[in-house]
Parts: structure tokens; C-alpha cells; sequence
């Protein structure tokens, strides 16, 4: 196996406030590996975000295991979190404005960050600056402030300013959410070459199904938990030809857990109870007993 730079383990997030308890993630498992590029979808409520802020330092899971290029997020102290933040992690949001100082230009985005890390200096930094602009292919608009790029653009020059200190890991929240489909490929085909060229191990949390299509992986969450992962591959068939290959898999938590997928549930009308049984290949889950289901004690109708 080889090493991982996403780890989380029976992650759980839980909110209290006065009298309610929100169980945000219930038991999260997600590994990435390095190098790898993921995009992590789900129904709105399902705990992208909360994944997002604790992989990015933001917040601290109340229970489970979950390291981020080899810093524990549960044990970090105050001055660990803002190395890590600084040097380990790059972050892509989906608000355009979050991404980039409005009175300064791409160029100068990129330069404030390598100069607040103590990054390359004079003639070198220039140089820093034109590679990250040139492989996000915007090196012509260097010169340029926000407010005269396109949402697009805008994004490929957060992106170079997420990776200007070489961090081992890129999250991104929604990076395509306010852009038209088109300038949405061009800003994944950027965050691919990124991870590409760079290696830099990529997670894009998203609504988008265009997104899911353009990575290798798409990992679903559901009730804060992972449920399914779709795996993209090529194969060749007899006469040599590739073709694209996408299969499902349920996850399967350390302890045995998974979710079924609704539609299967449904289709069978399964619920509160099913029958396992182990054949010598497989395990199938029948529908339980047609009698409801009694607890001992309750009272009979
Ligand atoms: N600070 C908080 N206090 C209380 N509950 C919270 C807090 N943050 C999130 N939650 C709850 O945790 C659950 C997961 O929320 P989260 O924002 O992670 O979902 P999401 O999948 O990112 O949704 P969306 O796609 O709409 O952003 C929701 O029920 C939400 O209401």
C-alpha cells in the first residue's frame, strides 16, 4: 500500500448547541493516497463542508482519526495548525473574492504568498511567479487585478496562489460552483495539470456531476458517512483498443459497516431489519420478516 496523505478514520463531527446535537459526520472513512485526485460529492447537508474544515485545520473533529500530510488534526497544537496551514495545504474556495486580494494583480497574488512564507526572493521569485501563472495557462494576465479577469480565470490564478508553497495537499470547495460549464472544464483541466505535473494530492469538494466525471475517484458521502465510490479507469479490449471503464463500489468501514444504496432499498422495500446470508462468492441481503418488527416488553395491538 503506498502512503496516504488523506487518513480519516471513523471521523465524527458533532455539533451541540443548548438542546440539539447534530451528528455532521458519523463514522467518515477516506483514504487518499498520495498523488491522488478525488472529488468528494453529496446531497447538501451531508458533510462536505464539515470534512473540508477539518482536513483544512479549520475545525476539530470531536471524535476518530483523521491525518492530513502526516499532521494528526485532532492532537495539532495552535502553532502546528498555522505551519500547516502555511506550508502543507493549499486551499481553492468557491467564492471568487475569498481566493485573491482585489487591489492586487495575479502576479502580485502569487508574490504576497511566496513573500509571507519567506519564499524565493527578487529575480527568482519573477520566475516562480511566471511558472504558476504558466501552468494554470494564464501567464498573460499576470498584470491583471480580479475585478478584470473572468470567474474562471479568476479561479486559475487561486489555484496557482493555493500551490505557490509547493503544499502537499489541495482542497477545493465547490472551485466550479459559479462557473458555466465550459469554464468549469477549464478550471478542472488547470487543478489536473496541477496534480499531474506537480503531484499534488487533490480533493474537490462539489455539487458538480461534471467534476465527478473528470476524476479518477468520486467518493459520495451520505449521512456523514462515505457511501459509494465511483472508480474511472481505461482498459483494452481484444483488438487492442482502449475504452473507459467506470464501476461503483459501496464502502466498507473497518468495522464492517456500509450504507445500501437508496435505490436498492427501496426497489426491495428494505428496512428496519434484512436477512444476511454468506454464499461462497458473495452476501446477499434479503428483505426480513413481513411481521413488524416488536421489541420485548411493547405492548401487542
Ligand atoms: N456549526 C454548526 N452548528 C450546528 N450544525 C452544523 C454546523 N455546521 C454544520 N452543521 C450541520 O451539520 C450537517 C452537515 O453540514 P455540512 O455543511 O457539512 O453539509 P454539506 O454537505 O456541506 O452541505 P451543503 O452542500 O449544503 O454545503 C448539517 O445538518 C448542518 O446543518
Amino acid at each position: 500500500m503506498t502512503s496516504a496523505d488523506i487518513d480519516c478514520v471513523d471521523l465524527v463531527r458533532i455539533f451541540r448547541s443548548k438542546d440539539v446535537e447534530v451528528q455532521a459526520l458519523q463514522g467518515l472513512t477516506l483514504r487518499v493516497e498520495a498523488g491522488d485526485m478525488v472529488a468528494v460529492v453529496g446531497a447538501s447537508g451531508s458533510g462536505k463542508s464539515t470534512l473540508l474544515n477539518v482536513l483544512s485545520g479549520l475545525d476539530r473533529p470531536s471524535a476518530g482519526r483523521a491525518m492530513v500530510a502526516g499532521h494528526d488534526m485532532l492532537a495539532m497544537s495552535r502553532a502546528e495548525r498555522v505551519t500547516f496551514q502555511r506550508s502543507s495545504v493549499g486551499f481553492v474556495w468557491q467564492q471568487t473574492s475569498r481566493n485573491l486580494l482585489p487591489y492586487l494583480s495575479a502576479g502580485e497574488n502569487i508574490a504576497a504568498v511566496l513573500a509571507i512564507a519567506k519564499g524565493p526572493r527578487g529575480t527568482a521569485r519573477e520566475k516562480r511567479v511566471d511558472e504558476l501563472l504558466d501552468l494554470v495557462q494564464i501567464g498573460d494576465l499576470r498584470d491583471r487585478r480580479p475585478s478584470e479577469l473572468s470567474g474562471g480565470q479568476q479561479q486559475r490564478v487561486a489555484i496557482a496562489v493555493a500551490i505557490a508553497n509547493d503544499p502537499t495537499v489541495l482542497l477545493a470547495d465547490e472551485p466550479t460552483g459559479e462557473l458555466d460549464e465550459a469554464t468549469s472544464e477549464e478550471v478542472l483541466g488547470a487543478m489536473r495539470r496541477v496534480n499531474e505535473e506537480r503531484g499534488v494530492t487533490t480533493l474537490i469538494v462539489t455539487h458538480d456531476p461534471t467534476v465527478a466525471t473528470q476524476v479518477r475517484r468520486t467518493v459520495q458521502i451520505r449521512d456523514g458517512r462515505t457511501s459509494t465510490e465511483v472508480v474511472r479507469s481505461t482498459r483494452r479490449d481484444e483488438l487492442g483498443d482502449e475504452y473507459a471503464v467506470a464501476e461503483e463500489f459501496a464502502v466498507l468501514d473497518r468495522v464492517g459497516r456500509m450504507q445500501l444504496p437508496a435505490a436498492f432499498t427501496e426497489a426491495l422495500g428494505l428496512r428496519d431489519r434484512v436477512r444476511l446470508t454468506l454464499e461462497p462468492d458473495q452476501v446477499s441481503v434479503k428483505p426480513g420478516s413481513d411481521a413488524p418488527v416488536t421489541t420485548e416488553g411493547q405492548d401487542q395491538p
